[in-house]
């Protein structure tokens, strides 16, 4: 047995082997170890190997899928050998002692998953394949879940924004790729190999009807088709013919700037918090996979996001069509991941009959929008593809029962009706079964033993059942019954007439489940036989969700519907951050509208004022506006002009991002020079408080180079959000550039933060007024107050932190009068006589009295 779990293990490589004995998947050695731990199960010991023990632990079969989720979700890898003979077929060719036969029958990988439990509903589940072929590099994609399959050509520069985007449960390549977690596929990762596996996945003479991929798609497309050949082991497997995605066709998003505007996920890794959490209104688990989907992946194409607004705004205007469309869709199951199911030979009757009833939902929707008026295009193209499953269908519902169950090993699913021999069968079994009935009532008259019962189990099959003290009557040979067990407080027998009617019944039930198993196949079949048509069906339900989705959300939160132009320029009118929005209407506080207006001639807006006071607000709530137009949404603005954005980029200051592990001033940089060597003048680029992850001057210089080059240079819509306000000096010299501040107000002694976005640069930075705000001891405040005092008027001597720049020729800003602080007001502020000593006063006088000579008052 060990020889054979070794072969297999080393078939299975780096995968935990599931290793099958009778009712358990048995793990061995360090698999077992890996497994014992990851799912808190008790690591025992099997016989021996080299003189030690051999680790084991070992998961029951029929609980194995949860298991195996958690397996999967650590990252494991998993490959389960099941038996491929029972025991019996073993004894009979290869003698009493022979073993059972095993094989690999499946590799459960991150990115091959099609179970339900393995999934999660509301996000795709992506294999990612990394092809090259000498510069020219590629991504195949696909999610056997839903049958997407993707083709996309990208430079290595790209490969991560790409991978990015999908966020794939696994990434493949052929070797490891400097840069990104990939794990070493199975082979195939050649153009003329993925040329011949896509001919002969999708029968196929010539590729042309895809678009001729690259070399490079093709390779890694060859390498996507082996894995899942390696993998899936002969199963099927969903795939719709690859589509090439043109990178051009997105916005660029690269992770930095998904992770700083939470598109999908919140920093703290979950939906709730992030803009997807925010916008979610779908119906559907689908629908809700594309709205992922798409806020990943804005349009840039005009006409595109055009034809998605145009069905939204059909949807917003008409509140009663708007919610017959949602209760229409709310009806609708996952039946793209039930097809998946069925495709790979794991479906269920259940999924069956999912498929049955999402078909016959999507009829009924096709109905109900068909009869509205004035339908836009996108809905036009989409009606004819609800329909058309008429023959699967009644199919599907004539054969089936209302409510078929998951587990087909019982049968019970195939409806009466359907099939008069499998009726016959059923009456038979169901007769038998009232004779059985009917012969224990005549045992109990005739031996007088009313506790008397015929029993049914796995191992005696129909049995009569006494409790001990009227065994004997039973015992007597003259009696009829022949005894078969003794237990604790009962015997067992069996009668001549009971084995014949049991026979009958087992005969046709064993008949019975075979006929409902060979219908099972046959309904299989045929779904899979329709199965790229049923995918454009779940694709249509879904747009059509994404869209009743963002209708609903403009509803309730009043967005606008955003006028998208190929001009560089964004203006948003009563612009809102629809999360902090959302956050603060939660504790009862109002959020403050905001209006921005970059064009060609003021690209550059520079944003001053205090901490807290909304600065990192009002710039992400720009790039979601942008997001959301391009995806093909609403916007949370009264009113909105969205120039396409090609590429997006978004870097927050250093100590802002500790939370994600990049703390350091390094990456921070290294982020900012990828922003000024890719970002074009389409892009737009929000800069939050870069350069302040190091000393004053260096931060201060590093952010005054990057404001004058990616206004001289790069030439793109930016935002820039800073605490030096040396840097609005740039403003007299940069043309395109202007100056804004979030407004605070010093009122009694407080701070109180306005949140609105007014023109010019803030007079102070309030940096104090927020600590003492946040709870800084009063005395701590007092201090800072002082040390303040003396910085600033140090810096008043020599002209000001930025007071060099002026003589440099490249920089010809203008030089404003410093505000010169009266350092014995200063000095009187920081006084909190209630929390001095009398000794302490004594010493604040003689200090004031000091500063008075030292300044000549
Ligand atoms: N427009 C707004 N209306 C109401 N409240 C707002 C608004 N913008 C921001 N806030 C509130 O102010 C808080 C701080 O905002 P934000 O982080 O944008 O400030 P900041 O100026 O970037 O601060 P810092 O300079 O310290 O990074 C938010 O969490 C939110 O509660």
């Amino acid at each position: 047995m060990m020889q054979q779990y070794q072969r297999l293990k080393a078939e299975a490589g780096d995968a935990l082997l599931f290793y099958r004995m009778g009712d358990f998947f048995e793990l061995f050695f360090d698999d077992a170890k890996v497994a014992a731990s990851c799912l808190d199960i008790a690591l025992t010991k099997r016989g021996e190997s080299e003189g030690e023990p051999i680790p084991m632990c070992g998961v029951p079969v029929h609980a194995a899928e949860s298991y195996l989720a958690r397996l999967i979700r650590a990252g494991n890898r998993v490959a389960i050998a099941e038996q491929t003979e029972s025991p019996a077929e073993a004894r009979k060719a290869r003698g009493s002692k022979a073993l059972v036969e095993r094989a690999i029958i499946r590799l459960v990988t991150p990115g091959t998953l099609t179970e339900e439990t393995l999934l999660e509903s509301s996000a795709a589940n992506w294999l990612a394949a990394i092809g090259r072929a000498g510069d020219e590099w590629a991504i195949a994609a696909a999610d056997i879940s839903t049958g997407r399959f993707e083709l996309i050509a990208c430079g290595t520069g790209e490969l991560a924004a790409e991978l990015a985007r999908l966020s794939p449960a696994e990434t493949i390549a052929d070797a490891p790729v400097p840069g990104l977690r990939t794990t070493v596929g199975k082979g195939g990762f050649d153009s003329m190999a993925g040329e011949r596996s896509l001919k002969t996945r999708f029968g196929l003479a010539t590729l042309d009807g895809i678009g001729s991929p690259t070399r490079a798609e093709l390779a890694a497309a060859g390498g996507l088709l082996a894995y899942l050949d390696a993998t899936q082991k002969g199963a099927g497997v969903l795939l719709d013919a690859p589509r090439r995605v043109s990178r051009s066709a997105h916005m660029a998003i690269d992770a930095a700037t998904r992770d700083s505007l939470e598109l999908c996920r919140s920093v703290s890794g979950g939906v709730p918090g992030s803009l997807m959490g925010e916008i979610d209104r779908c119906q559907t688990a689908a629908g809700r996979r594309l709205l992922a989907s798409d806020i990943s992946a804005p349009l840039t194409d005009k006409a595109g996001i055009e034809q998605r607004l145009a069905l939204v705004a059909w949807l917003h205007e008409d509140a009663l069509r708007r919610e017959r469309t949602r209760s229409a869709l709310r009806a609708m199951p996952d039946f793209a991941r039930a097809l998946a199911r069925l495709t790979a030979g794991r479906g269920s009757p259940r999924d069956l009959a999912v498929l049955r009833d999402g078909l016959s939902a999507a009829e009924a929707l096709k109905t109900e929008l068909g009869g509205e008026p004035d339908r836009p295009a996108l809905l036009q193209s989409l009606l004819p593809l609800l329909g058309g499953h008429d023959a699967l269908v009644a199919k599907l519902r004539a054969a089936l029962v209302e409510a078929p169950p998951i587990d087909a090993s019982k049968g019970g699913y195939i409806a009466e009706g359907y099939d008069a021999a499998l009726d016959t069968l059923r009456s038979a079994a169901s007769d038998g079964r009232r004779a059985i009935a009917a012969l224990e009532s005549r045992y109990r008259n005739a031996t007088q033993i009313s506790s008397l019962k015929i029993r049914h189990n796995a191992v005696l099959g129909y049995h009569v059942e006494v409790a001990a003290r009227h065994a004997d009557k039973l015992m007597d040979p003259e009696s009829g019954f022949t005894h078969r067990q003794t237990l604790a407080g009962v015997v067992r027998f069996n009668s001549p007439e009971l084995h014949e009617e049991a026979s009958r019944v087992v005969e046709a039930g064993a008949h019975a489940l075979a006929a409902e198993a060979a219908h099972a196949e046959e309904l299989t079949g045929l779904a899979v036989a329709s199965a790229l048509r049923v995918v454009a069906t779940a694709e249509a339900i879904a747009r059509i969700d994404v869209a009743a989705s963002n209708a609903r959300r403009a509803v309730e939160g009043g967005w606008c519907s955003p006028h998208i132009t190929d001009e560089p320029c964004l203006e948003i009118e009563a612009g809102r951050h629809p999360v902090v929005e959302a956050a603060l209407s939660d504790t009862g506080e109002r959020f403050v509208a905001n209006d921005l207006r970059l064009g060609p001639d003021d690209r550059l807006w520079l944003i001053t004022g205090p901490n807290m006071g909304g600065k990192s607000t009002f710039l992400r709530q720009a790039a979601l506006v942008a997001v959301l137009a391009q995806s093909g949404s609403f916007v949370p603005a009264s009113n909105a002009t969205v120039g396409i954005v090609d590429k997006l980029f978004s870097r927050v200051g250093a100590s802002d991002n500790l939370a994600r592990g990049r703390s350091t001033f390094m990456v921070e940089m290294v982020e900012t020079a990828a922003i000024l060597s890719r970002a074009t003048p389409q892009s737009l680029v929000i800069l939050d408080e870069i350069g302040r992850g190091t000393s004053t001057y260096d931060g201060l210089a590093i952010a005054w180079a990057v404001v004058e080059a990616m206004h001289d240079q790069v030439q793109c819509r930016t935002l820039f959000a800073t605490h030096y306000h040396e840097l609005t000096r740039l403003a007299g010299r940069l043309d395109c550039l202007s100056l804004h501040n979030v407004r605070a107000r010093e009122w009694k002694g407080d701070l109180v933060l306005l949140h609105e976005v007014a023109d010019g640069a803030a007079d102070r930075s309030y940096g104090i007024a927020v600590a003492k705000l946040a709870g800084l001891p009063p005395a701590v405040v007092a201090r800072a107050k002082s040390v303040l005092a003396k910085l600033e008027a140090g810096r008043d001597a020599t002209g000001g932190v930025a007071a060099g720049l002026d003589d440099l020729p490249l920089f010809a800003a203008i030089a404003e009068p410093e505000h010169v602080a009266d350092p014995l007001a200063v000095a009187l502020d920081a006084l909190d006589p209630d929390s001095l000593s009398p000794r302490e006063a004594l010493e604040a006088l003689y200090s004031l009295k000091r500063i008075a000579t030292e300044h000549g008052k």
